[in-house]
């Protein structure tokens, strides 16, 4: 499990640690082990020439640090700052080091056009989203062929991961101490991160983390595995109340992922059309209302339609949603949520669909747009937990997974192939099936978003990808994620 910390919460434990070290040292070995990435990745792609965009706090420092180091392993090593004092030494300090500071006024364009290698220390998790004026034309002239090395995080980029932001750095990669924070692993910021490196630096965080991401060792650990012991009923009925007659597919998705993520049995409630199709392409399926130890309400489901069977249909889901049982809820039936719910709920709307949500659950606060949620995804998901007690599971390129009180998971398993019609209906039905099997919403939202977005890439790797073959992938992936 990856687990990334607030700016606040390293702070303190670094205030900690420093106190029983000399001082400078932590400054000193964040420094060392940036230098090391960035000479490892020199010599893989071939390049000498460092410029170093060096900001006024202390990772403007840990950059020039290293590139002292960098420097003195012989790569050729500019840094240009803007109209501001070091956070640590003097110009003159870095030029006896090997590295000439630049001002604004210098010509710090033609060996930026030339750098091999950018290490981005404009700002670290002291900034504020967006980027001081002079670093704009900076990051603006950064040639695209250079390999761009962001310290502690991407600058510009907020470092809470809360809100998106036009502009600021997109690294190749990231390097970071001791370990994550949530701008590094939160929808709003992750696409500018890059790949990410933690250095350790002696450290350790403890207590509950602000974000966790689950990776494949946790398949096994939480995956609910069949014992000689069980039976079908025990193993977890999964009740799909889904589809109608305009939306026919969505049910046959949902549920061949369900029986696929290996259920003892699913019920299906729909009207005649998609009965009649689920029946064909999952014949294991039993057709009706019954005793279930979960639900699945609202893939392809039409909360308005007249159609026969769909009053039958809707008076399923009512009933599923003022159970005691554990309840997913996705698109339609995000339309039947009506405020708070005591038992597991797991909320599955994608952006649109939450943003419609918090209107209609919060008028006095407004209308939310679809932007405002992709703008600050994680206070838009905080508020539609806090406002009916589920967990709220966001989707995206990362999806988030937000319960209402403590540690949020983010998960970023799928490729970008997944963005197709009909996925989110195959979500629905692996989540389900682990809601059905015991898990809490939110181990099971994401749990189940892990093994989508895996299957999603194991369909068909590095190609596109249908809901169905994404569906159809489901069993091989828990397979092998449980026997890697
Ligand atoms: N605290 C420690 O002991 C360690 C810190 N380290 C480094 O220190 C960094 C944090 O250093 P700082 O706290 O100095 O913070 P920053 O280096 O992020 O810079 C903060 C400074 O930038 C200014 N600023 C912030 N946002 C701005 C914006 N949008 N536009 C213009 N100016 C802005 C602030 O007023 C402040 O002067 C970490 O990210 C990491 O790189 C590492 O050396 C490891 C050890
Ligand atoms: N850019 C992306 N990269 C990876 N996965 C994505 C991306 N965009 C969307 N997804 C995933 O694709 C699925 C789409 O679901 P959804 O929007 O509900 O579609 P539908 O309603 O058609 O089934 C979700 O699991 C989502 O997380
Ligand atoms: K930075």
């Amino acid at each position: 499990m990856l687990r990334a910390w607030s700016a606040d919460r390293v702070r303190s434990a670094e205030r900690d640690l420093m106190a029983g070290l000399e001082e400078g040292e932590l400054m000193a070995r964040a420094a060392q082990g940036l230098a090391e990435v960035c000479s490892a990745r020199l010599h893989q792609r071939g390049g000498t020439r460092v410029v170093v965009l060096a900001g006024p706090g202390n990772n403007g420092a840990d950059a020039l640090y290293a590139a002292a180091h960098l420097a003195d392993e012989g790569f050729a090593c500019v840094a240009v700052q803007g109209d501001w004092p070091l956070a640590v030494g003097e110009p003159a300090a870095w030029l006896a080091a090997g590295v000439p500071v630049l001002s604004g006024d210098d010509d710090w364009a033609t060996p930026l056009s030339e750098a091999d290698l950018v290490l981005d220390g404009v700002l670290g998790i002291g900034g504020r989203p967006g980027l001081p004026a002079e670093a704009v034309a900076w990051v603006d002239a950064v040639p695209p062929d250079a390999y761009v090395v962001a310290v502690d995080l991407p600058s510009g980029q907020d470092p809470a991961g809360e809100q998106a932001q036009d502009g600021g750095v997109y690294a190749d990669e990231t390097v970071t101490f001791a370990v994550a924070k949530p701008v590094h692993v939160l929808p709003a910021t992750e696409s500018a991160v890059g790949r990410l490196t933690v250095v350790d630096i002696g450290l350790e965080l403890e207590g509950p983390a602000d974000v966790e991401r689950l990776d494949f060792a946790d398949v096994a650990d939480l995956w609910p595995v069949p014992h000689a012991s069980d039976d079908k009923y025990s193993r977890g009925v999964l009740g799909v109340v889904a589809g109608g007659e305009d939306y026919t597919g969505a049910p046959v998705l949902c549920c061949t992922a369900a029986v696929g993520a290996g259920l003892g049995m699913l019920r299906y409630v729909g009207t005649p059309a998609p009965t009649g199709l689920v029946r064909a392409a999952v014949p294991e399926v039993v057709i009706g209302d019954g005793r279930v130890q979960a639900w699945v309400v609202g893939p392809g489901l039409d909360t308005t339609s007249r159609a026969r069977g769909s009053k039958a249909q809707l008076d399923v889901a009512r009933a599923a949603l003022a159970s005691d049982l554990p309840v997913l809820v996705d698109a339609g039936g995000l339309d039947l949520v009506k405020g708070r719910r005591e038992a597991p709920t797991l909320l599955t709307p994608h952006a649109g669909e939450l943003a419609r949500l918090l209107s209609r659950l919060d008028p006095d606060a407004g209308e939310t747009t679809r932007e405002q949620v992709t703008g600050a995804p994680l206070a838009h998901a905080r508020r539609a937990a806090s406002l009916t007690g589920a967990t709220v599971l966001l989707k995206g390129a990362t999806t988030l997974v937000v319960p209402p009180e403590g540690t949020v998971r983010s998960q970023a398993d799928a490729p970008a192939w997944t963005a197709t019609a009909g996925a989110g209906d195959v979500l629905a039905g692996v989540c389900g099936a682990l809601l059905a099997a015991g898990l809490s919403p939110l181990d099971a939202g994401s749990l189940g978003a892990l093994v989508h977005g895996v299957a999603a890439d194991r369909a068909n790797p590095g190609g596109p990808v249908r809901a169905l073959a994404l569906a159809h992938a489901v069993p091989g992936t828990v397979a092998h994620l449980l026997t890697r």
